[in-house]
């Protein structure tokens, strides 16, 4: 779709004050290549290989870079939840950095089947700090990284292409002669700003160290093409990753890695598109920390495939755990609308939604029960709930809240589920207007057990006389004595509660009791309101 100026009658949007010429399109900063495009009709079938980068690009971007051992409690969660190739550190940046690898490779720390991997910058004396730092190391990946696109060249290195070309050549180089007797070592390059720069340099750059680093399938090198900051809708970095996928030497001999950022709040978007263009592996952090808006967020991508049927080969079954445990380690709260994981991602406040819910989940239930699978296996529909909060370890108690957007449904859910109380539906829309009445005045949400206080303030109306024990038809005739007319027009008895819709010198009015002579004392309570009126 193209949006063209000026704006159609039926838009009355005008021109603003901000001065946005003052930016360009990024179809003037970067030539994106047009080619074959795949990736539009791809599906997605089983997981990448993640990249947890929280100890080296999530840490940097922290106010209080982590010390050892909040960096060894986020590490031991990341094994845990089943990463295999995890980025360590920076080692060459801080003493806290290179010890956090020391103390790695020193100790028992790793399980054989996960990878380290770390990170330096194209410079020989913070190459050969880091290959100190990983000495002992059965297996590592060395990430080299070095900016390419033309901003960045001009402004930042003062090289220009052939110069930071050979500058790559020269650190790949003296990589491959550290780690010429260490065969567990493998290789990854990072052209930073990768979405910025000249795709026929980039490839350039990237063919000459798979022939350089000798990759092969056994000991492919991993590529890794970073959105270093966001320029441009999703589609164009995935036109620009299936550019790679095609063009790169080697295929079979390279890992095709990404790394998004979030600055335009794609980053999610970005990398699923990307792994539609050819990516097999993803690079980004829990929850989205990182660098000013943050990495992509691998947590959120890998739930997205699950959400698919796809198995996301991580562990998230007590997403609250390891909330806590990023939470801790990074000193940064998680949004309370953070998908998957914030407090109120599994909540509904909106009348509507509570409906949907709950009806959702009563028939969640009933068609489990008739398929005789267990509710937690059984395929998945509820309106509103992409995934069960259950497979995630939260509880249904959260789901739904009250408050003055509420409607009947929810209140009624509520009701029925804390306290045990199933109101007959033509009893909901009456207490519903109480609730109403009660949130509008207070503005503030309603817990079940204030709820529940309500109900019983509202419908448990008993004078003295309630006391004393009798019949529905003994009640009527008292009061028939007393000149007032008594009609009852419904009432339900459900466990040791009792509901009772009555008319009253012609007004109709609800009562309820619970426990013993429920019936009775509901039917006075339902007269005892009338009266007070
Ligand atoms: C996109 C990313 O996430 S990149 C990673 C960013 N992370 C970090 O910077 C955290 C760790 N960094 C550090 O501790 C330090 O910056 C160090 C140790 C790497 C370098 O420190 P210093 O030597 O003090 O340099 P400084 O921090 O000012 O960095 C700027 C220099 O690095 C150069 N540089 C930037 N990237 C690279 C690179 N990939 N390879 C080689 N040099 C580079 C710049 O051109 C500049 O050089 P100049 O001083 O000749 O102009
Ligand atoms: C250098 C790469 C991996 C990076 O951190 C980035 O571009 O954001």
């Amino acid at each position: 779709m193209t949006l063209t100026a000026p704006s159609p009658a039926w838009n009355p949007q005008r021109p603003g004050p901000m001065p946005h010429h003052r930016y360009r399109p990024f179809q003037d900063r970067v030539t994106v290549p047009v080619g074959e495009r795949s990736w539009p009709a791809a599906l997605i079938e089983r997981a990448p290989l993640w990249v947890p980068v929280d100890l080296r690009d999530g840490n940097q971007a922290l106010a209080e870079p982590m010390d050892t051992p909040r960096k060894r409690r986020f590490l031991d969660l990341l094994v845990a939840t089943g990463f295999k190739e995890i980025e360590v550190g920076y080692p060459s940046a801080s003493r806290t950095d290179f010890d956090f690898v020391r103390h790695l490779a020193t100790g028992d720390v790793l399980p054989d089947d996960v990878t380290p991997v770390v990170f330096t910058p194209a410079r020989r004396d913070l190459i050969e700090r880091t290959f100190d730092a990983i000495a002992g190391l059965p297996r590592a990946v060395v990430h080299l990284y070095i900016a390419t696109s033309p901003v960045w060249r001009r402004t930042v290195l003062g090289r220009d292409r052939a110069e930071v070309r050979a500058t790559v050549r020269e650190a790949a180089g003296h990589m491959a002669r550290l780690a010429q007797d260490a065969p567990g070592i493998r290789f990854q390059f990072s052209p930073e700003t990768f979405n910025l720069t000249e795709p026929d340099y980039v490839l350039e750059l990237c063919d000459e160290l798979t022939e350089l680093w000798d990759a092969s399938p056994d000991r492919p090198v991993t590529h890794n093409l970073p959105a270093t900051v966001e320029i441009a809708t999703p589609n164009v970095y995935a036109d620009q990753i299936e550019y790679m996928h095609r063009h790169l030497a080697r295929r079979d001999s390279v890992i095709l890695s990404v790394h998004p950022h979030n600055d335009r709040g794609t980053g999610v978007a970005c990398a699923e598109l990307a792994v539609l263009a050819g990516a097999e592996r993803v690079e980004g952090c829990l929850f989205g920390n990182g660098e000013r808006t943050g990495n992509v967020d691998l947590v959120t991508l890998a739930l997205n495939l699950y959400a698919q049927g796809v198995d996301p080969m991580l562990d998230f079954r007590d997403i609250d755990a390891v909330r806590e445990v990023v939470e801790h380690c990074n000193r940064l709260p998680v949004h309370a609308r953070h998908p998957y994981v914030g407090d109120l991602v599994h909540t509904a406040f909106s009348g509507t939604h509570q409906d949907a819910i709950s009806k959702g989940l009563a028939e969640h239930a009933r068609a489990a029960a008739e398929s005789g699978v267990p509710a937690g296996l059984a395929p998945w529909s509820v309106p509103y709930l992409p995934v069960d909060p259950a497979d995630l370890g939260r509880s249904y108690e959260a789901v739904i809240r009250v408050n003055s957007q509420s409607g009947k449904g929810g209140v009624a859910y509520l009701l029925r589920t804390h306290h045990g109380l199933d109101l007959p539906p033509a009893m909901r829309p009456d207490f519903s207007r109480v609730v109403q009445d009660a949130t509008d005045d207070s503005g503030r949400e309603m817990t079940a057990k204030e709820l529940y206080d309500l109900f019983l303030a509202t419908y448990v109306v008993e004078g003295p006389a309630a006391r004393t024990a009798g019949s529905v038809p003994e009640v009527l005739n008292a009061h028939a004595e007393q000149g007032r007319s008594v009609e009852v027009l419904e009432l339900t008895v459900d466990g040791p509660a009792a509901y009772a819709r009555c008319r009253v010198d012609g007004v109709t009015v609800w009562g309820a009791a619970e426990g013993p002579d429920a019936e009775v004392r509901a039917v006075r309570s339902a007269v005892n309101r009338a009266v007070r009126r």
